[in-house]
């Protein structure tokens, strides 16, 4: 079934001051992920404008062939506060990003089952305490979720003290920055060439459409029907 969106028009990319205030705004991540929705988008009929696949444009927001939506290209743990702030009404971001924030204005309807890993611990093979964790009251960890790490070691009574690195967190515990580490694993390969072994998983993950709550209370037909149409997207 077709939903009455928008009918096609020509994309393009957008300066700030053509901007449309009327247009919903889909903040899509860069990197990965965009590599792997790009179906996706397709098959819902979503086609960005402008010199959007340029990885190298210094623009930011584009037109699409739907004249009701423009996209936002950020970084993808920003995806989730474009959106619960209201300045994207729409978004697509991994779970692990959901959780660590845990945004009470997001609204996470749709798994789209691209971006499959999960966030662990992880720690060196040859360390014994790192398997007794909850007889130790602190530990060291390096994550870029410190909100992930200090809930799941607080459930167990330890208190981490985080190392907040944005990568390359595998380095952390042979360099003695922190006992053990809080990251995505998919293959385990970086792990492995890194000397350490996943210890415990905290939770799957995979991607996510996400809503404002608001947005979809303002414009519930506008949203709803993009919303079906990834749904059907997802289903064909
Ligand atoms: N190895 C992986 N396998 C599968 N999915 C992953 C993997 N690493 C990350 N992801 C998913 O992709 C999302 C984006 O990760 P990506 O590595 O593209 O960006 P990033 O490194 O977090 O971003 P930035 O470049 O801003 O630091 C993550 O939030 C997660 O949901
Ligand atoms: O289990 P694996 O298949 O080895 O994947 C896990 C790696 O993937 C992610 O890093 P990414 O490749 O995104 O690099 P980054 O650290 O630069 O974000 C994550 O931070 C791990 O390092």
């Amino acid at each position: 079934m077709d939903h009455p969106i928008t009918s096609p028009t020509l994309p393009g990319s957008i300066a700030p001051k053509q901007a449309a205030a009327s247009s919903l705004i889909l903040a899509l991540p860069k990197g990965r992920i965009l590599k792997e929705v790009q179906p996706l988008l397709a098959a819902a009929g979503l086609v960005p404008g402008g010199d959007f696949h340029d990885e190298d444009s210094r623009h930011l927001r584009f037109r699409t062939n739907q004249p009701g939506l423009d996209v936002v290209r950020v970084r993808p743990f920003d995806v989730a506060t474009f959106v619960a702030h209201g300045g994207a009404h729409i978004g697509i971001c991994g779970a692990d990003v959901l959780m660590e924030f845990d945004y009470p204005e997001i609204y996470a309807p749709l798994d789209l089952g691209v971006g499959r890993c999960r966030v662990s611990v992880a720690g060196p093979a040859d360390d014994p305490i790192a398997d007794e964790v909850s007889r130790l009251s602190r530990l060291t960890v390096a994550t870029k979720y410190p909100g992930i790490a200090r809930r799941h070691f607080a459930a167990r009574g330890v208190q981490a003290e985080i190392v907040h690195l944005n990568g390359a967190m595998e380095l952390a515990p042979s360099l003695g920055l922190a006992r053990v580490i809080v990251d995505l694993v998919q293959t385990g390969s970086t792990l492995k060439a890194n000397g350490l072994v996943e210890r415990e998983v905290i939770a799957q993950v995979t991607s996510r459409l996400i809503v404002n709550r608001t947005a979809l209370k303002t414009e519930p037909e506008l949203i709803g029907a993009w919303l079906a149409r990834f749904r059907e997207a997802l289903s064909a």
